[in-house]
């Protein structure tokens, strides 16, 4: 199968070879061509350039662009997209002026999620996780990673990454799957029956779980989440040791609400990405500047909570390779629109849109090891696009915030 876009008002994010993840300045500047073509063979970007060099290529569908402007498909790096039950009463809870930090001490929170997940079935767990996939990719995700993590025993986290491994390979129209990365997320909170035994769970999480996951080849990453009431530094790094001799590399949640020293022992760990920084002293800065781990924010979660942003600006003044990503879960981010993401990043972290747009493209494809894959418009790379009609500029996807301006998605190849 053979496509060809013409005419295309304007197509950004374009680069010849592969990019390393951009950091400083280099975040400043997305590469576009005005009235360019795009030639898609078999799922993957095939030719692309200014229409004054258009070589007529041969191709069995083509299509107009003169009203669209076409970015890569958006890549988000950190999602707990499946999960059981909403937690709508939570919200009212904070509303009414309880902390996440208080209504996770009452037993709600992750122990909540995981309750209602643990009665689940899988078939049930799976469609209901589809029809959020479904959603997101509306929305603009063609790449995503989900964490399993509301389990937290060993049916039942194999419960989840089993569903992820099935939406991997669910099949839209045409046949195309989406990119999915999985990340096995046990060390989320000490369940109730082992909260007098924390080591008890830790070495249920090491000897029973990790083997199994290994076995079946369910996850791609390990993830942690190093935080005051959940796990230790000396947790984490123990399990991400242990994941190491099973080749899943850490990504981790650290520093959503305390700095513990978490930014250090990842960075030493050769952590692909450490998310949320929400809490970012000097010396966790100073930790990141120049590291190859990627430095994930989740402005969503900061807007649902009511947190403060993670200091990107800084972060990317001290060369620090930032990328953001949705945080989609229910509890402190029930969202998965990267659209809103891309606003946030922009209206409160203050990140222009080019920089906003290469921290959801090309540096979330490094923060999960995809950056030859997905994330530019590349020869070779996947054929994931987003048209947007009746736009002139990239800062109008963010100014329209709480709306989706996508008018297509191209995924593998195929419009859904
Ligand atoms: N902070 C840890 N995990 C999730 C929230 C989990 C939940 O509340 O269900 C997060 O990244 O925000
Ligand atoms: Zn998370």
């Amino acid at each position: 199968m053979s496509t060809l876009l013409t005419n295309i008002k304007e197509l950004f994010q374009v680069r010849l070879n592969d990019t390393p993840a951009l950091r400083g300045t280099a975040m400043d500047e997305v590469p576009s061509i005005k009235n360019a073509f795009l030639y898609i063979e078999e799922g993957r970007i095939a030719d692309f350039g200014s229409m004054d060099d258009f070589p007529k290529h041969p191709a069995e569908e083509v299509i107009d662009c003169s009203n669209s402007i076409i970015l890569p498909g958006y890549v988000d790096s950190h999602t707990h997209l499946v999960f059981a039950a909403t937690r709508e009463s939570e919200f009212e809870d904070r509303i009414n002026g309880l902390s996440y930090e208080e209504i996770a001490a009452r037993g709600g929170g992750i122990l909540n999620s995981a309750s209602r997940l643990r009665d689940m079935d899988e078939d049930e767990l799976f469609k209901n996780s589809l029809k959020r996939l479904e959603t997101v990719l509306k929305t603009g995700t063609t790449t995503i990673e989900i964490k399993s993590g509301y389990g937290l025993d060993v049916a039942s986290e194999l419960k989840m990454l089993r569903v992820i491994k099935r939406l991997k390979n669910h099949e839209f129209v045409g046949g195309a799957k989406m990119i999915i990365k999985a990340t096995f997320l046990a060390a989320h909170a000490i369940p109730t029956e082992f909260k007098n035994d924390r080591n008890g769970y830790i070495d249920l999480i090491i000897n029973e779980m990790l083997p199994r996951i290994s076995k079946e080849e369910l996850a791609d990453f390990i993830d942690v989440f190093c935080e005051k009431n959940y796990f230790t530094v000396d947790e984490m790094r123990r399990l991400i040791v242990a994941g190491k001799k099973y080749g899943l590399q850490p990504k981790l949640h650290v520093n959503q609400f305390n700095s513990l020293g978490a930014v250090q022992a990842a960075v030493r760990a050769g952590a692909v990405s450490v998310d949320h920084l929400e809490v970012m002293t000097d010396e966790d800065l100073g930790n990141l500047k120049s590291s190859p781990t990627i430095a994930t924010a989740l402005p969503s979660c900061s807007f649902f909570l009511g947190l403060d942003y993670a200091p990107m600006k800084k972060m990317m003044e001290n060369d620090v390779a930032v990328s953001l990503a949705s945080d989609y879960n229910p509890g402190s981010t029930p969202s998965g629109n990267l659209n809103f993401v891309f606003a946030l990043a922009c209206i409160k972290m203050r990140m222009t849109p080019s920089q906003a747009l290469n921290a959801l493209s090309i540096n979330a494809a490094h923060a999960l090891k995809l950056g030859s894959k997905v994330g530019s418009i590349q020869v070779g790379k996947r054929a994931d696009l987003l048209l947007f009609e009746d736009i002139e500029s990239l800062a109008a996807i963010p100014y329209h915030f709480g709306e989706n301006k996508i008018s297509k998605v191209m995924l593998d190849g195929h419009f859904m």
